[in-house]
């Protein structure tokens, strides 16, 4: 998007753990594209990636809430990694961060209070317990905390994170793994969240706009916008987890059933406690890792809504994408695995 979008774009550095195929593509156009794989924790590797740089997006992340991977390995690439990456804009003369930060760092809460079409200045009790959210808070507050720091050459750094709820579009694992899940089950998910319980969720192309919206706009409004927060958002409808999954499961021939949930609230959280358990007894052997555990049923069955426009107030933020035109492109990415399923 940034290729298609920034016509005073002369680099992208592309800089990620793991580089796939599809980056040779972007290679074709005018704008140098350079390719780099490397380590966040590593500052090392982090300082020689953005020297240079006039604006960082710095959006890698270790998403867990499975299990896959350690508190601290967590720790470590969340709030490390996000830290090499300002000390590097610090050191090398940046001047403008843009990080992806989650709604997480604001809920749901431990005690479960739902947070209903809420926005930026909404007052929450922001408590969390499990390291991914911890640790997205932690870099937040780092990244929030270091603008106006003075980066080389004696001027301010100014930075901005973005919020995106629950991201669905193309690429997305987790829907993946739903429909993987549903034609094991003979075409048919059974539901275990209430319908009334609303998620909310963003199609990953707005949440690439915003961001780079927010990278063109932050050297011309770094008064307004540095130092602040936005939840990344745009039209997709407020509802349940599975129901809003429904939308491209559905047309792709799975069926949810059950009006209510088909099993009790007291018999889901014995089975992710059990899933728990399992993931432990097993590790030596093999990573079980299911959607199932304590903090997502927590978070599947706890209210999360935005409503907000402070990105459009602040740097005129409209999503390009419409909620018909999101759903169309991810029904269109699942009928391609539909296509490699069969
Ligand atoms: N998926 C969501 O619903 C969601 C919602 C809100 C915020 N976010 C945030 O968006 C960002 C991107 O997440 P995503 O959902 O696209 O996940 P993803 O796993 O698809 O992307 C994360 C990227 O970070 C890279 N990465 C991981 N560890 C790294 C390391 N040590 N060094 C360098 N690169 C590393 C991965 O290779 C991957 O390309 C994350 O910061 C995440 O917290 C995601
Ligand atoms: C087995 C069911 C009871 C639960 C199944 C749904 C569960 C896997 C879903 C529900 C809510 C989802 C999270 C939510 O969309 C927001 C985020 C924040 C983002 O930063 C990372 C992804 C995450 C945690 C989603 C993960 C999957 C969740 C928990």
């Amino acid at each position: 998007m940034l290729l298609q979008q920034e016509p005073q774009l002369r680099e992208l550095r592309i800089f990620d753990l793991h580089l796939g195929p599809w980056l040779e593509e972007l290679k074709t156009g005018p704008v140098q594209v350079t390719a780099i794989q490397g380590d966040v924790t590593q500052a090392h590797e982090v300082a020689a990636a953005v020297a240079g740089a006039h604006v960082v997006i710095h959006t890698a992340g270790l998403v867990d809430v499975f299990g896959k991977t350690s508190p601290e390995t967590i720790h470590e690439v969340n709030v490390q990694g996000t830290r090499n990456v300002i000390e590097a804009c610090v050191q090398t003369g940046t001047r403008f961060l843009v990080y992806t930060s989650s709604m997480e760092v604001v809920g749901p809460n431990i005690k479960g209070q739902p947070f209903y079409r809420g926005n930026e200045n909404t007052p929450y009790e922001a408590v969390h317990r499990h390291p991914y959210p911890c640790s997205k808070a932690l870099a937040e507050q780092l990244v929030l905390e270091a603008n106006g720091r003075k980066v080389l050459g004696g001027l301010p750094l100014v930075t901005c994170a973005l919020r995106p709820t629950g991201i669905y579009g193309e690429g997305h694992q987790i829907m993946r793994d739903f429909y993987h899940q549903g034609l094991r089950l003979g075409g048919r998910l059974f539901r275990a969240i209430p319908a009334s319980v609303e998620h909310g969720r963003v199609y990953v192309g707005n949440v690439a706009w915003m961001h780079v919206l927010v990278a063109r706009e932050l050297e011309h409004r770094a008064a307004l916008m540095g130092g602040q927060v936005y939840f990344c958002y745009d039209n997709s409808p407020y509802k349940s987890y599975e129901d809003f999954n429904m939308e491209f499961l559905g047309p792709c021939g799975l069926r949810l059933v059950g009006t209510r949930p088909l099993l009790p609230y007291w018999l889901l959280v014995f089975l992710a406690a059990l899933n728990v358990l399992l993931q432990w007894l097993l590790r030596p052997l093999l990573l079980y890792a299911p959607l199932l555990n304590p903090y997502t049923l927590a978070m599947a069955n706890t209210t999360f809504t935005v409503s907000t426009d402070k990105a459009r107030r602040h740097f005129g933020y409209e999503p390009p994408f419409s909620w018909e035109e999101s759903r169309t492109r991810t029904i269109r990415w699942v009928q391609a695995m539909e296509g490699s399923a069969q």
